[in-house]
Order: C-alpha cells, then structure tokens, then sequence
C-alpha cells in the first residue's frame, strides 16, 4: 500500500472539475465492484461544488450504481436545513436532487432549526458515523474524502490556530470561533478524515497558491491545517495554475 502525496496540475477551475468528475465515476465504479458499498465524504467550496455539478453533467454519472453509495460531508455551516450556505444544500443542488439515491444513503449533519444545541448536533453525527461503522472500529471506511483549502490553509471548518485541528478524541467537533462565517459550525475531526482511504484536494485560484506552497514546504498543522491531511492509501492535490504558484516543480506531477 502506497501513502504517496500528488499534485496534478490543471489549466483552469473548469478543467479541473471535468477532470475530477471522470476520476470520481472510474474510480467509484472499481470501489463498487471491490467492495460492494463506498462511502465519500463530501466537501463545501468553491471547487468541491464544482466537481459535483461536472458528475452531474458527465454522460457517464449513470455508470454508478447510486443505490450503494453512501454520502457524508467532512463539515457544515450552521444555518438552517434548506439554507442556501449549508454543504449540504449546494450538494442536493449540484448532484443528489438529480441521481438515484436512496434518502438513506445521503448523511448531512443536522441544522440549526432542528431543536439541537451545537454540542448534541456533534454528537449525533459522531453517533450516526458509528452506527455505520465497520466491524470492529468506531466509523465507516471512507473511500474517497473530497476536501476544498481555504485561503488560510482550512480544511473541513478545521481553522488555522484553533482548537479544533488539534482535537483527537473525538470524530465530530463543533465550532464557535470560525474566521469565516458563519462562526457556528460543525466538522469532522483530523483523525477521522486522515482515515480515509483517499483524500482528494480540490482546490483553484491564486488566493490559494500560498497555503498551499507552505503546506508543501512543511508548515505545521497548526499554522496551515492542510499541511496534516494525509488519506491511509493516497492524497492527491487537484489544482489549477494559479493554486500551484508556489509548490515546488519537483512535487507536480508530469500528467498536464
Ligand atoms: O467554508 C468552507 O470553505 C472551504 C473552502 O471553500 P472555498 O470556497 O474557498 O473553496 C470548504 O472546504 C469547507 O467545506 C467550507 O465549509
């Protein structure tokens, strides 16, 4: 089993999306026939959104078998169910309201009008993770984790110089102090999504191209918390030209 890190580089935002959709369908068909279930965690963004609406728009999404794939996402915004700033939401529209997917398979995290405090929000979804845990562990087997990077190096609502990138003991944190609104969120934990298989970076812009040069260059997780995400088999940087301003030539791979 490999652990390798790779960055490929991609013309544009628009290029990388396509590029990503197609790896995505390939990639979950094999799972599929591996392993008769997969289980991916999806991400917010700009990107991430991207990837989900070019699924939708390939002539190849119905070559998934929908019916046994499983959705999560890696975090959420707390705003009310519907609202138009929920991962969950922008995801229904790009590709679940369009696929054949059982409502079960689809796991958002709870909202805010749901009559939760934050805190038990964060505990239902750590207790719904280990309701659908495989055998002796204490979470699904994620296959494929789609994270998007925000300027200051976040993943997941996991911010620079804040608690939550340094919690370990438990899989759902929530969050009060994010830098970027809406302050109240929730997110997956560091542990949990480095135990997934592969994680899938999605990222575009110049805005993005220094996080991303320091992560590269070795920065702490506390500084940039992309810099410690690393998927058990594979982690793999989806970029475009502006994002990979600042990585080093030797880490791009030669595939564009
Ligand atoms: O707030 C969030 O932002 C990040 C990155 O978003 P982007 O628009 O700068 O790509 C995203 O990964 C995260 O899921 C989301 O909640």
């Amino acid at each position: 089993m490999t652990t390798s890190r790779r960055v490929l580089v991609h013309p544009d935002k628009q290029a990388l999306a396509g590029s990503v959709a197609a790896r995505f369908i390939t990639k979950t068909v094999d799972i599929l026939d591996d392993r008769g279930t997969a289980n991916i965690v999806l991400t917010g963004g700009s990107v991430g959104i991207a990837v989900l609406a070019a699924i939708n728009e390939s002539s190849a999404r119905d070559t998934i078998d929908w019916s046994r794939v499983s959705f999560w996402w890696g975090d959420e915004r707390w705003v009310p169910r519907g609202h138009a700033d929920r991962n969950e939401q922008q995801a229904r529209e790009a590709l679940l309201d369009h696929i054949a997917i059982p409502a079960t398979n689809v796991h958002p995290f709870p909202a805010s009008d749901e009559g939760l405090e934050l805190d038990d929000a964060a505990t239902r979804y750590a207790d719904e993770l280990a309701t659908h845990a495989e055998d002796g562990t204490e979470l699904p087997h994620f296959d494929i984790t789609f994270l998007g990077v925000g300027p200051d190096g976040h993943i997941a609502s996991l911010f620079p110089h804040r608690s939550g990138i340094q919690v370990a003991d438990r899989a759902v944190v929530s969050v009060r102090d994010s830098p970027k609104p809406p302050h109240e969120r929730l997110s997956l934990t560091r542990p949990v999504l480095n135990s997934s298989e592969r994680i899938w970076l999605v990222l575009a812009g110049a805005d993005k191209a220094s996080a991303l040069g320091l992560a590269m260059a070795g920065a702490s997780r506390d500084e940039v918390p992309v810099a410690g995400i690393k998927g058990r088999r594979r982690t793999v940087f989806f970029i475009d030209k502006d994002a990979a301003a600042e990585v080093p030539e030797s880490l791009i791979a030669p595939s564009y």
